[in-house]
């Protein structure tokens, strides 16, 4: 009987085993990696680094598009040797994410000349001419990256960033230390953990039925114009934040409001993007521009806007003088709500 039953046991976590998915695995692997600073650091082994200088990832260009290059520890320790650096220049390093064979993956800056950290900038020429590839900025790479690319990226640098900007105990003025992965750092005098934050952001694409109300900020490329969006204050709910903005920059009040999808955004320093669909009431569709926050906003007709999105990119300059009208890139959330607006009539998108 006992053996029956150890049978059985083993058979069930047999079953347990074979029923994690690789996502699950993924992910308790990654989880592991933030607990642990032992397992984190036996991870770098064998894992992968993506490189920054000055949260400028390191980027390789194959025909129209970039490649982020990655280099294993091994290959780090002898450019960090040739630039007369030694290996503690890793411990500045941030667990970015794994591959489906837990293949760790690390970002590290080798730019950044932070108080605490006892490693000096390195010189960007020369290690470009090393590396076979360039620093980009990421606002000017992002749009030619792949979607996997783009994500990790993206995710490296606000976690950069983060730390970067969070060496001091903002409570006792002391160094704070990073754990081995990055997903924290602890103040030594008084334990107080800090995490790495991002701010939250509504995007909105009101549509009074017919038409949906685009704007452009005068810091937007030339032609462009996007949804409404603004970061939510403290203390407010997804809905308060979307009918303030709305209210803030065009002067129109909501009625209905419909979650649509989210996204980190990396600009300017780390935002998760709230996307959602709004009506205002039928009738109330005149605008007021704030034009503290906006350079212009108007309606746009679903013709209008489904011919902008077959577009590529065309910031030219036309004969006249003007730009033409496009809309964000596809990556960017803000594609995505109009596309899905352009798909489907707003009346199917939004409850009753
Ligand atoms: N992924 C996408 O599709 C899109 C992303 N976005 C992103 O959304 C973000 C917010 O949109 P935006 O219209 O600029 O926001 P807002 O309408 O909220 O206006 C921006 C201004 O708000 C102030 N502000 C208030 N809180 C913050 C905060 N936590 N961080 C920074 N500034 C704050 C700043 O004013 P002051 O400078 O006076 O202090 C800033 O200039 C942008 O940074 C943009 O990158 C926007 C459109 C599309
Ligand atoms: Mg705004």
């Amino acid at each position: 009987m006992s053996l029956y039953c150890g049978i059985t046991r083993r058979r069930k976590s047999f079953w347990c085993c074979r029923l994690l998915s690789t996502y699950v695995t993924k992910t308790r692997y990654l989880s592991e990696l933030k607990e642990d600073d032992d397992a984190c650091k036996k991870a770098q082994q064998t894992g992968a680094f993506y490189l920054f200088h000055n949260l400028a990832p390191l980027l390789q260009k194959s025909e129209h598009q970039y490649l982020a290059p990655q280099h294993s520890l091994l290959e780090l320790e002898r450019l960090l040797g040739k630039f007369g650096q030694d290996m503690q220049t890793i411990e500045d390093s941030v667990l970015n994410g794994c591959s489906e064979q837990q293949e760790a993956w690390f970002a590290l800056d080798l730019g950044l000349n932070s108080s605490s950290s006892i490693n000096a900038s390195l010189q960007k020429p020369e290690m470009e001419t090393e590396l076979k590839g360039s620093f980009i900025g990421l606002r000017k790479a992002l749009f030619q990256l792949n979607v996997k690319d783009a994500s990790l990226l993206s995710t490296a640098q606000a976690l950069l960033r983060w730390h970067d900007a969070h060496q001091f105990c903002s409570r006792s003025g002391q160094p704070t230390k990073k754990n081995v992965a990055g997903s924290k750092r602890v103040c030594p005098s008084n334990k107080i953990i800090y995490y790495p934050q991002m701010t939250p952001v509504v995007i909105t694409l009101v549509s009074d039925g017919t038409q949906c109300l685009l704007a452009r900020q005068s810091s937007f490329p030339e032609g462009m114009y996007s949804a409404l969006a603004g970061f939510c204050d403290i203390g407010e709910s997804l809905e308060e934040a979307v009918r303030r903005e709305v209210a803030e920059e065009v002067g129109l009040e909501v009625e209905r409001l419909q979650y649509s999808a989210s996204q980190h955004w990396p600009f300017p320093n780390g935002a998760l993007m709230i996307a959602c669909h709004a009506t205002v009431k039928p009738g109330q569709t005149e605008i007021q521009v704030n034009l503290r926050e906006l350079e212009a906003a108007a309606w746009f007709s679903h013709d209008e806007v489904a011919t902008a999105l077959r577009k590529d990119n065309p910031s030219y300059q036309q004969q006249n003088g003007a730009f033409p009208f496009w809309l964000p890139p596809k990556l960017a959330i803000a594609h995505q709500l109009i596309k899905e607006w352009v798909e489907k009539p707003t009346c199917s998108i939004l409850p009753p």
